[in-house]
């Protein structure tokens, strides 16, 4: 049975075994997974595969950022491993997130589609380093325009820009917010931050949450105790 939790868990870790050793103690009916850059470049597809054969709905997150062809078909490849979710970054333009759509589209693959908008590890300072001057909320809303008009099933944003985007680019538009901190967590490395209900409230549709559950003792105590900081926000 597929989950139809908004909670993506981010299993950020350095090897297979290591991955599937936290996956394993999670319930895929409670949430999905997120499968990031390290533990890709280190495993390859094969952790894909495991954790589809284990019940759960995968996000790759590899945010794409390259021509238009060659990003099109990295993100066929994804779709054909049977990812639920995959991601390019929005900075990388009209033509290639219109083409990466045009490719699944013409495949018949379902794979949802979305683009990154400003990482949330990212302030105002550090965008003025890279010459864009622009508040990082006008920067989350010019890139979120582009997605949705570049056919994007929705962005990730902070939960900070969720209720702006909800406002500009309607409900079914996806956001998808990192940076959320329980109640119970460290902020780490973090900065535009919100916790789980606050998110929620303000219009996210999924939650990505790595740390506060994998480096918890037990895992699914801490995605028990975000059920229930969520069921406190009635959504
Ligand atoms: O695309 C992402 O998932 C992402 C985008 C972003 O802007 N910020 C961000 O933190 N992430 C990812 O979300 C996860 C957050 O993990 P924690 O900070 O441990 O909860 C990490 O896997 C990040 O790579």
């Amino acid at each position: 049975m597929f989950s139809d939790s908004p909670l993506i868990i981010a299993l950020d870790h350095p090897s297979l075994d290591a991955a599937l050793c936290l996956a394993d103690r999670l319930d895929p009916s409670r949430c999905r997974v997120k499968v990031g850059k390290e533990l890709f470049t280190r495993s390859g597809p094969d952790v894909v595969e495991a954790l589809h054969g284990r019940g759960f709905q995968v996000f790759l997150d590899l945010k794409f950022h390259d021509i238009p062809h060659t990003v099109a078909s990295a993100v066929q490849a994804a779709a054909e491993q049977g990812v639920w979710m995959v991601n390019v970054h929005a900075g990388g333009g009209r033509r290639m997130m219109e083409a990466a759509r045009e490719r699944l589209a013409r495949h018949g693959l379902e794979t949802r589609l979305i683009a990154v908008t400003v990482l949330t590890s990212m302030e105002a300072a550090d965008l003025a380093e890279v010459g864009i001057t622009t508040t990082p909320a006008e920067q989350v809303e010019r890139l979120a325009l582009l997605a949705r008009d570049s056919g994007m099933d929705g962005v990730v944003c902070s939960a900070q820009e969720s209720s702006r985007l909800r406002e500009l680019c309607g409900d079914s538009f996806l956001k998808v917010t990192p940076g959320i901190r329980p109640s119970f967590a460290d902020v780490d490395d973090q900065r535009r931050i919100m916790t789980p209900r606050e998110a929620m409230v303000a219009g996210s549709t999924h939650l990505v949450i790595g740390r506060p559950v994998t480096q918890a003792e037990d895992p699914m105590m801490a995605l028990a105790a975000i059920e229930q900081e969520l069921a406190g926000s009635e959504v």
